[in-house]
């Protein structure tokens, strides 16, 4: 098979290649395997060219659009009459495109991983740590199967071969001896170059057998100081390297230490760091390999402002250089290590000036390096970043900080900033109707469904029902927040009460319908939340001037001198990237709202790691007509839940008919009714049985259609209705129509799905989970609790000396104005 590189090649193709034609912009190779296509992408092309390039005569003929650097930094014949090209050494100099944001991480390609001694080795010096070492290599196999280029620098050689001339030694000895070198205390010196030569071979064995498991090969490079300091040999290293990466294989490389002459500490070349323990040789490495990230694992979570365990010492989640290194204390190394955490930063911060984005992390940690490439805040990243944080992570730090200037308010405030947003929605109509018309012309431009189009048009009725709404949720604002649940006098001056409390910054996600904006916008401001809003595109226009009457709301309340902008607590992100850079943001974003189609969800909640998600699964939701109802009523409701909105999660999917209603006529009255609405029918397999002429067969009864379509089937009775509906359907929304109280109530209570109805067809979004809030989320489902304990100097020591008694005596809350006890959700024992 022969694969194009070149302009009409540049996604993927192969590598190891043949060459069997090279025009001025187009070469053409033969493909071998999967694995190597993957391999060579985007600017990696210039590799395969490479290869293009090697099996021909002359290298005039390359001038493919897409040959990069490599190749323009150009080839030099190795002499004479040799026309094989080598590589020359590159070193990158100011990186065009250098990350600035984590997020930006997931474009690396190139990937640099350096283990320390102390990932490699156990931590009570028996031995390699093997665990850590397999999880390792399985997260660097898994991202070079993804078509990145991983390349390992590890430490260990030394540390291992200690481990071992030790172990040889106490085998060679007799227990005397063994025990008179250990109780006098003389512990063995061993030649360092000696141990690195024992313990490279034991590292390197390891590590070809465990990439094996996943099917790649390594190579083992070993280098010095002196290598980097030689033109020739930095060139053969970085053209020995390409090849092999070329092939796919693994490079791992460490320093030659049997041979090593003594380091030249500090000793830098101008602009070019001394290579005296492997930190600096994985950046000498990265830089000259051009990678795009360097990623150094020790066995410190990061950077600390002072070494860890000193007073005061926390994580630097974002180092730059340039600015905060004086801000760093410096002392210690690993049990094992050469450098030190400062060396570390010298290395870190020469690749990062060259180029290469770093980030140091705790190698023992399992899933770093794909966290790392997702952009989570894993370890120290390094950046030459004025403002470290990205765009949205500034927007997620403002809202959160705004957020708890919002919780300080006066509930009247809250209450008059949402009152306002109202009145501005009647005020702005004409201005929002413009805006949204342009919405719609440009939506109906596109392929939009008349169902979409519907959720996308705003109107005059729609925006003061939403002004309505508002008012209602305003009114909830003094008895929101701080509301006491619970009271209990635990002793004597020692109360414990659990209140309602703002469950911190909300991301929520919604498509085309802009009316929620300002909806989702007055709860998050009533419960005290912080709130990221990302709207649909289509609705981009709608959603702009929402948000300016949201922001003038908010700004209509001045907050307490020295408190952050109130205007800052809800912010509307608007690129499509933006939420992957927001589901990330787990120090920042507490909950993640999306509100639209079953896809959506579905991406959100995969996508999001560490940040709850409040969605629902797929909607297969049924409408049960029982024996005894009001056939009008039955109607109603199947046509309403089916056709208000077909594609909305909690639309009907499923009518189950009691069996008696092929008789009475009340089927085929509901079926006229749907196909006059150009509703398609399908029957179940029960109908099909029953009855000669049915619709044509459901595919399957665990189907979501989400469009004028459902499928009909009878049952035996509400039991038999009970059964369908928890075997296909998605614990979603479920509705029974019937006059009989006993049926409603079994239903009710034994249909497990988030929302259950009586004679009623189908809310801020659906919550299909099981924790928290389930069903329609309003208000409640925004809040958590907190729970206050105020006391009089009371001790835990108190209470064992028996000072003071246990009462545990429940006091009454104020509900609805009225003096009444809550139940307990606590047990005693929560002093
Ligand atoms: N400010 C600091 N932040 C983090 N670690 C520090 C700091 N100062 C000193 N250290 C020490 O640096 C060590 C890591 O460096 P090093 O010994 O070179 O590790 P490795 O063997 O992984 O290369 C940590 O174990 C820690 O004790
Ligand atoms: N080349 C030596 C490691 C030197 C070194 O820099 O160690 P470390 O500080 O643990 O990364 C070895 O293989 O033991």
């Amino acid at each position: 098979m022969h694969r194009v590189i070149g302009e009409r090649g540049r996604s993927s193709f192969c590598a190891k290649c043949l060459i069997q034609s090279v025009s001025s912009d187009l070469t053409v190779c033969k493909t071998t395997t999967y694995r190597h296509m993957s391999m060579y992408r985007g600017k990696h092309t210039a590799l395969a060219s490479l290869a293009a390039l090697r099996s021909n005569s002359s290298y005039k003929l390359i001038n493919t659009n897409n040959v990069n650097t490599i190749m323009r930094q150009g080839y030099r014949t190795s002499g004479g009459g040799d026309k094989r090209p080598e590589l020359a050494s590159h070193n990158r100099g100011q990186h065009s495109e250098r990350f600035l944001y984590r997020g930006d991480l997931k474009k690396a390609n190139r990937i640099i991983v350096k283990l320390g001694s102390a990932v490699i080795t156990r931590e009570d010096e028996c031995g390699l740590a093997l665990g850590r070492l397999a999880s390792i290599v399985e997260q660097v196999s898994e991202l070079q199967s993804q078509g990145k280029q991983m390349v390992l620098v590890t430490s260990g050689a030394v540390a291992f071969g200690k481990q071992k001339l030790r172990h040889e030694i106490a085998m060679s000895k007799s227990v005397r001896q063994t025990i008179s070198v250990n109780t006098s205390g003389g512990l063995l010196q061993f030649e360092p170059r000696a141990c690195a030569a024992a313990g490279q071979s034991g590292l390197m064995s390891l590590y070809e057998a465990m990439f094996t498991q996943y099917g790649f090969k390594t190579a083992q490079v070993l280098v010095n100081q002196r290598d980097f300091q030689n033109e020739f040999t930095s060139m053969h290293l970085v053209d020995a390297m390409s090849e092999l990466m070329f092939y796919n294989i693994i490079p791992i490389v460490n320093a030659n230490d049997a041979i090593a002459s003594p380091p030249e500490m500090d000793k830098d070349l101008a602009g070019v760091i001394s290579v005296k323990d492997n930190d600096s040789l994985a950046a000498r490495l990265a830089v000259n390999m051009q990678a795009d990230l360097l990623v150094l694992m020790s066995d410190v979570d990061g950077l600390h402002t002072s070494p860890p365990g000193t007073e005061g010492s926390r994580l630097v989640k974002t180092f730059s250089p340039k600015m905060d290194l004086c801000n760093v204390v410096f002392q210690g190394k690993s049990r094992v290590g050469l450098g030190g955490m400062e060396s570390k930063v010298g290395a870190a911060a020469w690749a990062l000036e060259k180029g290469v984005s770093v980030v140091i992390c705790d190698g023992r940690n399992y899933g770093s390096l794909p966290s790392i490439i997702q952009g989570k805040s894993v370890g120290t990243f390094f950046t030459n970043a004025k403002n470290i944080n990205s765009p949205v992570e500034v927007e997620a730090v403002k809202a959160k900080e705004a957020s708890q200037t919002l919780q300080k308010l006066r509930p009247a405030d809250r209450k008059a900033i949402i009152e306002k947003l109202a009145d501005l929605l009647i005020e702005r109509k004409e201005d929002i109707l413009v805006a949204n018309n342009r919405d719609v012309l440009l939506a109906k431009r596109g392929d939009i469904s008349e169902q979409l189009l519907n959720r996308l048009q705003l109107t005059t009725d729609k925006l003061q029902t939403l002004a309505t709404g508002l008012r209602q949720i305003a009114e909830k604002c003094e008895t929101t927040l701080g509301r006491v649940l619970e009271k209990t006098r635990i002793s004597d001056k020692l109360s414990l009460k659990k209140i309602t409390a703002p469950i911190g910054v909300l991301l929520v996600i919604f498509e085309s319908r802009p009316d929620c904006l300002p909806q989702v916008a007055a709860l998050a401001i009533c419960s005290g939340n912080g709130l990221l809003l990302k709207g649909g595109s289509e609705a981009q226009h709608s959603n702009a001037i929402l948000y300016a009457l949201v922001r003038e709301a908010l700004g209509s309340v001045q907050a307490e001198e020295g408190e952050t902008d109130l205007r800052d607590a809800v912010a509307l992100v608007s690129k499509r990237e933006d939420i992957d850079d927001l589901l990330v943001l787990d120090d920042y974003i507490n909950l993640v709202i999306p509100r639209g189609s079953s896809s959506l969800v579905r991406d959100i909640q995969q996508k999001s790691h560490g940040i709850p998600v409040l969605g629902h699964s797929e909607g297969i939701c049924h409408v049960y007509v029982d024996e005894n109802c009001d056939h009008d009523m039955a109607i109603k409701i199947a046509v309403d839940s089916k056709c208000d909105y077909p594609s909305a999660c909690n639309a009907m999917e499923t009518l189950l008919i009691h069996k008696s209603h092929i008789k009475s006529g009340l089927m085929d009255d509901i079926c006229d009714e749907l196909k006059k609405k150009m509703v398609r029918l399908y029957s179940g397999p029960r109908l099909q049985s029953m009855m000669k002429f049915s619709p044509p067969p459901a595919v399957s009864l665990h189907k979501e259609y989400g469009d004028l379509q459902l499928t009909l089937e009878v049952t035996d009775d509400v039991d038999g209705a009970i059964d369908h509906i928890n075997k296909y359907g998605s614990s979603h929304t479920d509705s029974i129509v019937t006059s009989s109280d006993a049926a409603a109530k079994e239903f009710l209570e034994c249909v497990d799905s988030a929302c259950v109805f009586h004679n009623a067809s189908a809310e801020v979004g659906i919550s299909t989970s099981r924790i928290h809030a389930r069903g329609p989320v309003g208000i409640e489902g925004l809040l958590t609790t907190k729970w206050q304990l105020e006391g009089d100097g009371h001790t835990v020591k108190e209470f064992t000396d028996g000072k003071y008694q246990y009462l545990h005596e429940r006091l009454p809350v104020t509900v609805d104005g009225k003096e009444v006890f809550t139940p307990a959700s606590g047990d005693s024992s929560y002093v």
